[in-house]
């Protein structure tokens, strides 16, 4: 046993394909973006009263995923603090990630030195005590808040709304708040004084193009692989591929590291065409995975609804075919249904998402259908659903 570890480890360690794999991974920072030049410029210029310790304006950032917001934020905020790090302090928050505005302001406060305890203390509170801190601080606070949407679909705006606010309780101005996100039309959901609040300044970060993202990928690579394992053609398959996606960095790398895996685990000195093809497979299958299994409970009885009625008819299916499935599979879970109008919405996210399509027809003096057929492959499905969910496992005889 130890032998095969031993064998494992040693052949790992003596990569022939990755002179440093982690560079391309998704939090690492690069020391150069190319192709963000204007955005790198906008934001240094909009943060530049920091260096005569006054505050900036707030910034909305948004773009699609994968254009390089956070890592062109980072960057932009780490090289000026070590340029002038006395004027000011910045706090960097993935609100996906630390979810609740309790978990925010803990994260802010704890940044700022100030100890909190982990429960125990009210949300206004934590806000107290993070004001007093930032009253007491000579330098500029800048706040960026990544992935907001995520923030305010979850727990609304009132977060936002006490931070566009925290200079009028202190009475200077500190404060800085840069929000980032992918979603554009979220932003019409916002409060109208914390979305004018907000957007004092706004920068648009649009989707690369296939030749930037071969000038990304080559910078990238350069650094990460060996010379002789990577070739033009594998850069520009993954770069082909990512822009026709919608020009996200993140998919190109992703399909460049882990085409450089399957390369390696296959024991191959060059990365190749066929490890990029397979590197898509896998990254879809990995996705696919990701988003069913995480599904809410009845959205996952009505894509198994959908995957047990093609099974049976082989062709695509209608709304009402499906919901009558469903119906069938909350009795044997014994859960109550959903109505039909809901199956529909459920259909439409399920659509929206990529794993099934549903095109509406026009059936005539029927009226108006949907054709229901799946996108992704089945086994996947399956094995999301079941494999994550007891309830729903006993269905598929698990
Ligand atoms: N111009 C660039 N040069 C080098 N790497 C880049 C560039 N733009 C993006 N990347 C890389 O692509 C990946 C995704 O970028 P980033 O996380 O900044 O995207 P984002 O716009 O914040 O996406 P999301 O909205 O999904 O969070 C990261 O690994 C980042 O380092």
């Amino acid at each position: 046993m130890s032998n095969i570890i031993d064998d494992i480890l040693s052949s790992l360690k003596k990569s022939k394909i990755f002179r440093n794999r982690e560079l391309l991974l998704p939090d690492y920072v690069p020391d150069e973006l190319p192709h963000r030049e204007d955005q790198i410029r906008r934001l240094v210029e909009i943060l530049s009263p920091i260096i005569r310790v006054e505050k900036p304006n707030n910034i909305f950032i948004y773009g699609l995923t994968g254009t390089g917001k956070t890592a062109v934020t980072k960057f932009v905020l780490k090289k000026l603090y070590e340029k002038i790090n006395n004027s000011f302090i910045y706090i960097y928050i993935n609100t996906r990630q630390t979810d609740t505005p309790y978990r925010i302001l803990a994260d802010m406060l704890e940044t700022l030195g100030v100890r909190v305890p982990f429960t125990g203390i009210s949300t206004a509170e934590l806000y107290k005590r993070f004001l007093k801190k930032v009253s007491e601080l000579k330098p500029i606070i800048v706040i960026v808040l990544d992935e907001i949407d995520a923030l305010v679909k979850k727990h609304g705006d009132d977060i936002l709304y006490r931070l566009t606010r925290a200079n009028y309780d202190i009475g200077k101005s500190k404060v800085s708040l840069i929000g980032i996100t992918n979603d554009v039309k979220f932003i019409e959901f916002l409060d109208p004084r914390v979305k004018s609040s907000l957007s004092e300044e706004e920068v648009v970060f649009p989707p690369y193009n296939a030749e930037e993202l071969e000038d990304i990928l080559r910078k990238r690579a350069q650094l990460a692989f060996y010379e002789s394992a990577i070739s033009d053609e594998v850069l520009k398959l993954c770069s082909a591929l990512a822009a026709r996606d919608h020009g996200d960095a993140r998919r190109a790398l992703d399909l460049l590291r882990v085409a450089g895996e399957i390369a390696e685990r296959e024991g191959s000195e060059k990365v190749s065409v066929e490890h990029v093809n397979k590197a898509r497979v896998e990254i879809e299958r990995d996705r696919v995975f990701e988003v069913v299994s995480t599904l809410p409970f009845h959205s996952k009885l009505v894509l198994l609804a959908i995957v047990i009625g093609f099974r049976e008819k082989k062709r695509s299916l209608t709304t009402g075919e499906v919901y009558e499935i469903y119906v069938k599979l909350t009795k044997k879970v014994g859960v109550e249904s959903v109505t039909q109008r809901r199956v529909s919405d459920i259909i439409n996210e399920l659509d929206m998402l990529g794993i099934i399509t549903a095109k509406v027809v026009n059936r005539g003096r029927y009226g108006k259908t949907k054709e229901v057929n799946l996108a992704v492959n089945e086994d996947t499905i399956i094995k999301a659903i079941t494999e994550k969910d007891n309830k729903i496992a006993g269905l598929w005889g698990r």
